[in-house]
């Protein structure tokens, strides 16, 4: 998908609400256990409930491979249900790779090939030839950790090094790289005191903001200076929404709690973004 498609998807739904797949067995409704594949089931029915409300899903992959081979079974049905029924969602496959160039080769392969993600995240660590791999793919996305919303992200992430903090830095340099405009960048909503100074480094780059509802960061806060003129948001919320109820009404639970972050979405853009949908 191209970001012009990302963009259009958002003014028409007025959202730019990401749904988090993290499917855990302990904790979806035990009638679904009976299914022949209860994590597709679920996601299914939590698709099917909430599509309306986001622009993108994203399956985190630890959920699926500790099922071993089943749950990679999961996770294709699931990717392959959204691709060929909603083609207009983005999908991201949180998988935080990155390698030497070879091993990262194979990786994007797995996750915009394979699978046919419309994008992966990856962790910079490694440096340029091990995100390049993942950026050869024509309109297709790398999502990159930059700013991580959890609290161990001040350990290095923040961190100075000669004078610029190491999140900075992966800004700025891996802006310089060939198929930049392919990036996009991973900041914790629990860190929406930083988003000024990122807009400053990337204006008009997508972010993934994951940390919204279980992790307690706030939608408002993180919009403040977090929109671009495009949006260039995509805030995510995982447990908040596919766990918003665990018995028999887990959908109709789910569809409210989205249709809920979208309403607020959908207020924001109208006072903070007015001529966005005009
Ligand atoms: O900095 C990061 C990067 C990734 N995540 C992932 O996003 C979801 C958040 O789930 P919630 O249930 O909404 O807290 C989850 O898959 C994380 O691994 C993140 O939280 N922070």
């Amino acid at each position: 998908m191209t970001t012009n498609q990302l963009i259009s998807e958002i003014k028409k739904k007025k959202s730019f609400l990401c749904i988090g797949l993290d499917v855990d067995l302990d904790k979806i409704p035990t009638f679904l256990l009976d299914e022949e594949d209860p994590i597709f089931a679920f996601n299914k029915a939590i698709i099917d409930a909430t599509h309306q409300y986001a622009v993108a899903y994203k399956p985190n992959i630890a959920f699926y491979e500790a099922y071993g081979l089943k749950g990679w079974k999961s996770l294709e049905q699931t990717i392959n249900y959204l691709n060929e029924n909603y083609p207009e969602i983005f999908t991201i496959a949180d998988a935080k790779r990155g390698d030497i160039g070879n091993t990262s080769t194979m990786y994007a392969k797995t996750f915009l090939e394979a699978l046919d993600f419309d994008s992966v995240t990856v962790a910079p660590y490694m440096g340029k030839d091990s995100v390049e791999p993942f950026l050869n793919f024509k309109n297709k996305h790398t999502i990159l950790l930059t700013l991580t919303s959890n609290e161990g992200a001040f350990d290095f992430q923040t961190k100075k090094i000669e004078e610029k903090e190491l999140y900075k830095e992966v800004l700025e340099i891996s802006k310089t790289w060939e198929n930049s405009e392919r990036l996009m960048y991973v900041v914790g909503a629990t860190k929406a005191e930083y988003f000024r100074e990122i807009r400053k480094i990337v204006p008009n780059a997508f972010l993934l903001v994951p940390g919204v509802g279980a992790q307690g960061g706030n939608l408002s806060e993180v919009c403040k200076y977090g929109l671009s003129a495009d949006v260039g948001l995509l805030v995510n919320s995982s447990r908040g929404i596919i766990y918003a109820s665990t018995e028999n009404d887990f959908a109709e639970a789910a569809s409210n709690e989205a249709k809920c972050l979208q309403n607020e979405m959908e207020a924001i853009l109208k006072s903070q973004l007015p001529d966005f949908n005009s």
